[in-house]
């Protein structure tokens, strides 16, 4: 019989303040299943993307170790290959939204134990220009001063949790002019912050009802915060957001599965936490069902 194999992909630098003994009990618990288990740590920023890349098309399973950027980047690599492996996902990193929403337990040997145990769950990839993104791709939400920093854009939504809760100084907010089209619908406007995403809480802001939020239906929720024009308006929109009312103050959301987005302006990007550079024309794309997780 051919053995079975296992890739774990694992970012040393996420979650330094862990304990690294739970990574052995996961790696023994994979073995003790039968699999032929590989480890590579990565050596630099970016290297996930290269050894999944290079090695998925080898290996029956490949686990992510890391944060949301580790998973980020598995999935880029997972994507270059036409015939991929299953994935999974031991979360290391300081906020790990999209395993909190997948309900993937933080502790290794748990988490182990349900990729070996769990469901087979398929799961929708979103194609930003060159780029993926697994659960969100954000713009914005930035002060007039924070708006250029790389570390901005990848805190955008804890940016956006800072900004409504201060929701004080209509003037340090930085609005975008845009020019965007969703699945054929036009929606050029100034926002303060876009979001993108297959997840059901973003940044422990956004909680999105589980019956809306389908991870493999080839729809993406989209949600839009207008620029207020007075602070009665952004006060009224800060309600609404807080009360998860996202179709009312203007605020837009939609389900759709591809994205057209053009702006003059320095519009950085947040992909699963990962920076991308501002470019002048983004477009994006629902890969349904492009990989199948155990969960
Ligand atoms: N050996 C390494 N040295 C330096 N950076 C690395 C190395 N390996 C990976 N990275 C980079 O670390 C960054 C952060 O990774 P990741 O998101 O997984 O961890 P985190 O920031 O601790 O978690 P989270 O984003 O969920 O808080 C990624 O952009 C990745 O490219």
């Amino acid at each position: 019989m051919v053995q079975k194999k296992l890739l774990m992909i694992v970012n040393p630098t996420a979650g330094r303040s862990k304990p690294r003994g739970p990574l052995f009990d996961a790696a023994a618990l994979f073995s003790q299943a039968g699999y032929l288990l590989s480890i590579r740590q990565t050596e630099s920023p970016g290297d996930a993307i290269k050894i999944a890349a290079e090695c998925g098309e080898d290996t029956d399973v490949v686990v992510a170790v890391g944060g949301d950027g580790t998973l980020n980047q598995t999935i880029s690599g997972l994507m270059s290959l036409e015939q991929r492996p299953l994935l999974g996902y031991l979360p290391r990193g300081s906020t790990n939204d999209f395993a909190a929403s997948l309900h993937i337990s933080s502790d290794p040997a748990a988490a182990a134990d349900q990729i070996l145990h769990g469901q087979r769950r398929a799961l929708d990839i979103g194609r930003w220009n060159e780029r993926y993104f697994v659960y969100v791709a954000s713009f914005g939400a930035f002060t007039r001063s924070s708006y250029t920093a790389p570390q901005a854009a990848k805190n955008a939504l804890g940016h956006l949790a800072y900004i409504l809760e201060g929701m004080k100084d209509l003037n340090s907010l930085r609005p975008y002019q845009i020019r965007l089209t969703a699945d054929g619908e036009v929606l050029d406007g100034s926002y303060l912050f876009g979001a993108v995403c297959n997840s059901t809480s973003i940044g422990g802001l956004m909680k999105l009802n589980p019956e809306r939020v389908v991870l493999d239906d080839g729809k993406f929720e989209l949600l839009l915060i207008p620029s207020p024009r007075t602070p009665q308006d952004l006060q009224n929109l800060v309600l609404a957001l807080l009360n998860q009312q996202y179709d009312r103050e203007g605020l837009v959301f939609r389900h759709v599965s591809s994205l057209h987005l053009e702006t003059q302006e320095e519009l950085p990007w947040s992909l699963d936490g990962e920076y991308a550079a501002s470019v002048p024309a983004v477009e994006i794309e629902n890969h349904q069902r492009s990989l199948t997780m155990l969960l």
